[in-house]
């Protein structure tokens, strides 16, 4: 990896439930659970709704995934490799995105999962006819976590809540894991989208 954002890895923990059974989802908008649980690309869906779509990588490492990112495909301690992005319109930060990439899905065709630099993933996975998507699990992160660290460093306004969502995507029965975040003022927040 050449070069890491100072900030990176931002890390994401966070409470993720299926959304029926979300606790708060009388909070949430109609539009804000319309993109929470659109199983389509986020890269094509933001694409649409502007004229200069752009992907900063902020960083890529090999780790071991951590218990708080553990689950049934993903277990503690398997070697993943992490990737954290951004996912810009016009120069507005949309999107926080980390993703756990398993080595042992990092093989065949799949190796260049490991060398996508500022190509979006989303374009990568949705353009496999084999791809599934498992579960949409969504969450809310508040003022003290680790993305709202990431919205005070880049000067984005303070939001009392942001929401994420994360799936596992399996691409030529390979898993990989996928959480995103929209940032404030994002497209998600806005009524008239
Ligand atoms: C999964 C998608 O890919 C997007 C791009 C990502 C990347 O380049 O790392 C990560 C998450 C997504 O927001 C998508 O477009 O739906």
């Amino acid at each position: 990896m050449s070069k890491q954002h100072p900030l990176f890895p931002i890390t994401l923990s966070g409470s993720w439930q299926s959304p029926s059974y979300a606790k708060q989802r009388n909070e949430i908008s109609t539009t804000l659970l319309n993109w929470l649980l659109d199983s389509g690309s986020l890269t094509m869906r933001l694409r649409a709704n502007c004229q200069q779509f752009r992907v900063e990588l902020l960083g890529q490492r090999v780790q071991a995934c951590p218990d708080v990112e553990a689950n049934d495909t993903i277990k503690a301690g398997e070697q993943v490799l992490v990737r954290e992005v951004l996912l810009y319109c016009d120069e507005k930060p949309q999107v926080f995105a980390r993703s756990l990439l398993p080595l042992s899905s990092l093989t065949g065709e799949e190796q260049k999962l490991a060398d996508l630099g500022t190509q979006s993933l989303g374009q990568v996975l949705f353009n496999n006819p084999s791809l599934q998507r498992q579960n949409i699990e969504i969450a809310n992160f508040a003022v003290d976590s680790s993305v709202s660290l990431l919205v005070e460093k880049l000067a984005l306004p303070k939001q009392e809540q942001l929401w994420g969502r994360r799936s596992i995507f399996v691409l030529e029965d390979k898993p990989l894991m996928v959480a995103e975040v929209f940032l404030p003022n994002a497209f998600a927040y806005q009524e008239d989208i």
